[in-house]
């Protein structure tokens, strides 16, 4: 099997491309290849897949060509991965799959447009976040209220007190089951100065990670939202790097870099 490795601020992905849909990628096999120990090691998948070969997104094969199957670290599926879509994007193009510019990726919540060019950041509109009401988590038995925001994922971003760098994110925070009932991203964050916030993420299916695209933007519009000025630019501040989210009245867009760092053959042991 031939694999790429990439990365978006350190959000870190196998890429496994299967443009026929041939791969049985087992959530076993998932989470073999991401384990940090005993596989290639990954925050997640992706599958890079043709859309008219995918069953699953039929409806945006006349759209898009590429379906990104993504899948979390534990194997488990998700609807959406803006980084990942961010780093698909440049697989494409650096493979000659794509032409730099703007396209469409099918991706489970619907359809994601990128825009790149041969080298440099990586755009994609995230479309409207859909924002509900408030809810908890509990966080090394400290509790915290927060926004449910939907990326076309679920998110609950919560803007704290206590200094991020500070928290204990080790184990799973609690959350309301009955909001969430397919499980959560976690966001916990400081907002620390005029349309800036310092995030950590708890992602669902794979732990703590260095960043998360869809969490970046539900910060920003949580951090909006206590602002009161709900539309323009926000630097969402990660352990792997930098983010820009930028809300308007219809939609929302992300940025940052997204590159490939490496390229193999994957022989799995018996
Ligand atoms: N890291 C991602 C989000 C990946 C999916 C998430 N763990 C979920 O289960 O919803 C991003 O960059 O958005």
């Amino acid at each position: 099997m031939k694999f790429l490795k990439g990365h978006g601020t350190e959000n870190d992905f196998v890429i496994i491309p299967d443009p026929d849909g041939e791969i049985d990628l087992s959530a076993a096999l998932v989470a073999e290849i991401c384990d940090r120990r005993t596989g290639l090691g990954a925050d997640g998948v992706l599958r890079v897949v043709r859309s008219k070969v995918s069953p699953e997104v039929s409806e945006q094969a006349g759209q898009t060509e590429w379906f990104m199957d993504y899948r979390n670290a534990d194997g488990s599926m998700a609807e959406m991965c803006g980084n990942g879509v961010r780093v698909f994007a440049r697989y494409l193009v650096d493979a000659g799959l794509a032409e730099p510019g703007e396209f469409g990726i099918a991706t489970r919540g619907g359809i994601r447009k990128v825009r790149l060019q041969a080298e440099g950041d990586v755009t994609i509109d995230m479309g409207r976040p859909t924002v509900y009401g408030e809810s908890v988590t509990t966080v090394a038995g400290q509790e915290y209220t927060g926004l449910h925001v939907d990326m076309g994922n679920p998110h609950l971003a919560c803007a704290i007190g206590d200094p991020v760098v500070q928290l204990d994110l080790t184990h799973q925070p609690a959350f309301d089951p009955g909001v969430f009932p397919s499980g959560v991203n976690i966001e916990l964050f400081n907002a620390v100065g005029p349309r800036r916030a310092v995030m950590r993420v708890f992602e669902r299916g794979s732990g703590e990670t260095r960043s998360c695209g869809t969490g970046a933007v539900a910060t920003a519009v949580a951090a909006a939202h206590l602002s009161g000025e709900v539309t323009g630019e926000w630097i969402v501040e990660v352990a792997g790097g930098r983010l820009t989210v930028t809300l308007d009245e219809e939609t929302s867009y992300l940025s940052g870099p997204a590159v490939i760092v490496a390229s193999g053959d994957l022989t799995l042991a018996e």
